[in-house]
């Protein structure tokens, strides 16, 4: 047995084996990094409430690993603008967090660990089968946010066999559920506003049972030596646009997200659109050298992705 390790364990020596390892694991349990992880359906509001956290008074240090569905980062700079520590953000973009990008995920967490002054609290998504990992980031819980105006509608969607309906896990996972959006048929006690919540709601809850969903690939194929037997849909894409100029701005879709330069304006303008509910406001200021790259996200079902890109073209000034 290390002395080191009995040293920190008071009472230590006068016990059995057996007892004293048992109290290093839990000491070590202790030493982990809690995690937890924020999911949830397409704009239901997660960078809301992650901003939400960031930005209150909680005592705690937070590092974030966040997964875009999409390639083209509109988060990252969403969630960055709030917080005051931006080298605590790191990216994971465009893939299934525990399957294409799984690889870059695990880098990240170790590499946050690694920097001692690092304290991650919540990172998102699955790491427990890295003994790696799990060796110095433990799971707090999966907190959950259901967008109520429009979460029937994916709950309710009858996928084909051995589809995930990501919606449906989503919840089945959650040990805290957020329903996100005002619903005047619910209570308030039961709904959240812009992700308002109380911090002891999501964070350092302590699930008593860490699961995560085992889940499954198209026709359980294998990444990163590890296998997937679930499958998304793959009716579900994203189209991400990258280009310069300025807008002039105006589908039936998921999700619309954007960082647009707009005629006349200095500032950036965040473009925001959850299925038919459209929202806008500006964001920080174009710098006098900075290129005025617009960045649009737009995820749904069959896109056309030939005429989003020509309309959106249209629209340069
Ligand atoms: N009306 C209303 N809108 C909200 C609320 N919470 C978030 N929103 C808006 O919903 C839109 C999507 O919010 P996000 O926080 O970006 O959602 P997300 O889950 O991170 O979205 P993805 O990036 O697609 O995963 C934004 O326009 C938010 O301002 C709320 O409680 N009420």
């Amino acid at each position: 047995m290390p002395r080191t390790l009995i040293l920190g364990i008071p009472g230590a020596w006068s016990l059995p084996q057996a007892t004293i390892l048992t109290r290093i694991r839990h000491w070590v349990s202790i030493l982990r990094v809690p995690a937890t992880i924020i999911t949830g359906f397409l704009g239901s509001g997660k960078t809301t409430l992650l901003n939400h956290i960031l930005t209150s008074q909680h005592g705690k240090r937070i590092a974030v690993i966040e997964n875009e569905f999409g390639e083209v980062d509109i988060d990252g700079s969403l969630v960055a603008s709030h917080s005051s520590s931006n080298e605590d953000i790191v990216m994971v973009n465009n893939g299934c967090l525990c399957c294409t990008v799984r690889g870059d995920l695990v880098k990240m967490l170790l590499q946050l660990v690694k920097e001692k002054q690092r304290q991650p609290s919540p990172v998102i998504e699955t790491f427990c089968m890295d003994e790696l990992v799990s060796r110095h980031v433990k799971l707090d819980g999966v907190v959950t946010l259901v967008d109520c105006k429009h979460a029937m509608q994916h709950l309710n969607e009858v996928k084909p066999r051995f589809v995930v309906n990501e919606a449906v896990e989503q919840v089945a996972y959650a040990d805290r559920i957020i329903l996100n959006k005002e619903l005047e048929t619910l209570t308030k006690k039961n709904q959240a506003k812009f992700g308002s919540v109380d911090m002891d709601f999501v964070l350092g809850f302590k699930s008593i049972v860490p699961v995560l969903p085992s889940h499954h690939h198209e026709a359980g194929h294998e990444h990163d030596n590890h296998h997937h037997d679930h499958v998304h849909d793959s009716t579900v894409s994203s189209v991400s646009i990258v280009t310069e100029g300025t807008l002039d701005l105006d589908e039936d879709l998921y999700r619309m997200k954007g960082v647009l330069c707009v005629n006349g304006s200095d500032q950036r303008y965040v473009f925001q659109g959850v299925h038919s509910t459209l929202d806008g406001c500006p964001g920080g200021t174009w710098g006098p050298d900075e290129k005025r790259i617009n960045k649009l996200v737009f995820i749904g079902r069959n896109l056309d992705e030939t005429s989003l890109r020509k309309g959106f073209r249209g629209c340069i000034a």
